[in-house]
């Protein structure tokens, strides 16, 4: 992957963002309003790009707040009235910082205030511009603030965010106060996405995104180590050799009547490019899988003894259970695996045995190991993260996913992947990843039964591949939502499997 191309997968905090800014403007090379005025002209730009109907001067309404999201706002108030555009600029209260005082001085029109606002400025097919707050939103928006908002959107006026939607933590993407706020058709933001657009409610209320550049990459090294979305990566090609060298997956299933999930996590992990793949049952379930499977081979393991003597076998290299694992049969083999030392995927059955003991879980695992729990399963094993999330966000910047990820990876001392439409997946360390289904990225048809299996099996092939637990989860949950798009609708579980080969091949694997 190239430079450009990865420095474009990053995705901020909002004190990352004042880092990189402050470090831009500490140098002396550019002046906040140089930048303001760099971020009014690329809202404009991107607005044009999007809707070209509007190179047509039609009628729009900007909502100004006190800070420089404000500021921004009175830049493209002015550069859409140059261009003809009809505008009626509301203000919170007077602009309260240096670099916004000077854009709303260059500002020549009327300030209403934002209780003057009634339906008749907000006339169908228009703009509602929301330069009220960005990243430094506190606090829960006031109704009076989120008033016009509504009414916006009421009116059928396309909502345009300046940087996000205001009221949206740009930390989270959690509404604070937990208001019910209008989706913005178009958020443009600056120079990197925020976790604010691809996280919790924002991922749906952020709409289209836009990133501009206003020309501060030279300083992102102050940002530190970044979070960064999932994306493909070069590896995914297959090198020339044996299948030996791909890896030997050992898939872990259940007994008869539940072999459906480990069958589609076998079969994904064979589909991503593992040079072979075992499923290893216990023996009663043998007829039913052999009946079901082909390339999948097939082992009996009856218990625990049984594993380890095949274990023996230092050929397998990554293993994967849960789906369909059945939890007293999880609880016989986890350990085993996780005393194996090998790379691991735990998934389902394999997290759920520990809810009464996620100590004696974490006690076990080891970084090679990979946790992929949905919402449900999360809180089985992180009870006290899982209430954070829960309870109502109230300030800013409030407890996001990806905090509850990063702390969970920590305790647990491996890769934990939380499954939702914005999978968030942490190392214990902080490195971070987020594999967005989100905006024009979403993938809904993905809810649907044994999606959750496929995706183990992707992950579990990739480890077996030689992909690092970070990496494996990382592509594996973005090759997922991928395939899903690439179905798109009427997809069930055994099609994601079926899709990824024109994935690959898509991407010049
Ligand atoms: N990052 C960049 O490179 C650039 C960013 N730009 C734009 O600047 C904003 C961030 O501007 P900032 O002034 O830091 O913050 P805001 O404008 O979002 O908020 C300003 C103040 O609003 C107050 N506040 C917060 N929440 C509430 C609320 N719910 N109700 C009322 N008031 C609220 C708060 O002050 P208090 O003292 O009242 O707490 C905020 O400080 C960024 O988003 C970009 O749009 C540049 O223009 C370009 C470069
Ligand atoms: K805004």
């Amino acid at each position: 992957m190239c430079d450009e191309a990865a420095q474009r997968r990053e995705i901020l905090t909002t004190r990352q963002m004042r880092a990189v800014e402050g470090a831009a403007i500490g140098s002396g090379s550019v002046t906040g309003s140089a930048l303001m005025e760099r971020a009014g002209a690329g809202v404009l730009c991107e607005m044009l790009a999007l809707w070209p109907e509007f190179e047509r001067p039609g009628h729009a309404v900007i909502l100004c707040g006190p800070g420089n999201n404000g500021g921004d706002g009175y830049v493209v108030a002015r550069l859409l009235a140059e261009r003809g555009w009809q505008v009626r600029l509301a203000a919170l209260a007077p602009p309260a910082t240096p670099d916004a005082q000077v854009a709303a001085a260059c500002w020549q029109g009327a300030v209403a205030t934002l209780s003057d606002l009634g339906p008749e400025d907000f006339p169908p097919g228009s703009l509602c511009i929301d330069a009220l707050f960005g990243t430094g939103l506190v606090r829960p928006l006031a109704p009076g603030i989120a008033a016009p908002l509504r009414l916006a959107a009421a009116q059928g006026c396309r909502i345009v965010a300046i940087d996000i939607l205001s009221g949206l933590c740009a930390d989270s993407g959690r509404v604070l106060g937990g208001l019910d706020l209008p989706r913005a058709a178009l958020t443009v933001s600056f120079q990197r996405a925020k976790l604010g657009h691809v996280l919790a409610q924002g991922g749906n209320l952020s709409g289209v995104l836009r990133i501009v550049d206003i020309g501060i990459d030279g300083w992102m090294a102050a940002a530190g180590v970044p979070a960064r979305f999932a994306g493909p990566v070069p590896a995914l090609a297959k090198r020339a050799g044996h299948k030996y060298d791909h890896g030997h997956a050992l898939v872990l299933g259940g007994g008869p009547g539940q072999g459906g999930a480990a069958r589609l996590t076998a079969r994904a992990a064979l589909r991503i490019g593992a040079g072979l793949v075992t499923l290893a049952c216990p023996p009663e379930a043998l007829p039913e899988n052999a009946a079901r499977l082909d390339a999948v081979m097939l082992r009996p393991v009856a218990d625990r003894a049984g594993l380890e003597h095949l274990l023996e076998n230092p050929r397998f290299n990554a293993l994967g259970l849960g789906p369909g694992l059945g939890l007293d049969r999880a609880r016989d083999l986890v350990p085993a695996v996780l005393a194996s030392g090998r790379a691991a995927l735990l998934d389902a059955d394999a997290l759920t045995a520990f809810a009464d003991a996620p100590e004696a879980l974490f006690a076990a695992l080891h970084p090679g190991a990979v946790l992929t729990p949905h919402g449900g399963e999360f809180a089985r094993l992180f009870p006290d993260l899982a209430q954070r999330l829960a309870t109502p966000a109230e300030t800013g910047p409030a407890f996001s996913r990806l905090d509850a990820a990063r702390q969970a990876a920590e305790r647990a001392g491996c890769v934990v992947l939380l499954k939702g439409p914005d999978t968030v997946i942490a190392a214990p360390g902080g490195e971070a990843r987020v594999a967005a289904a989100v905006g024009e990225a979403q993938a809904p048809w993905l809810a649907t039964a044994g999606a959750g299996d496929v995706l183990s099996g992707i992950v579990t092939g990739l480890l077996a591949r030689g992909f690092a637990p970070l990496e494996a989860a990382a592509t594996g949950a973005w090759l997922h939502a991928e395939a899903a798009r690439d179905f798109g609708p009427g997809l069930i579980a055994e099609d994601l499997p079926e899709r990824i080969p024109a994935v690959l091949r898509a991407l010049g694997c």
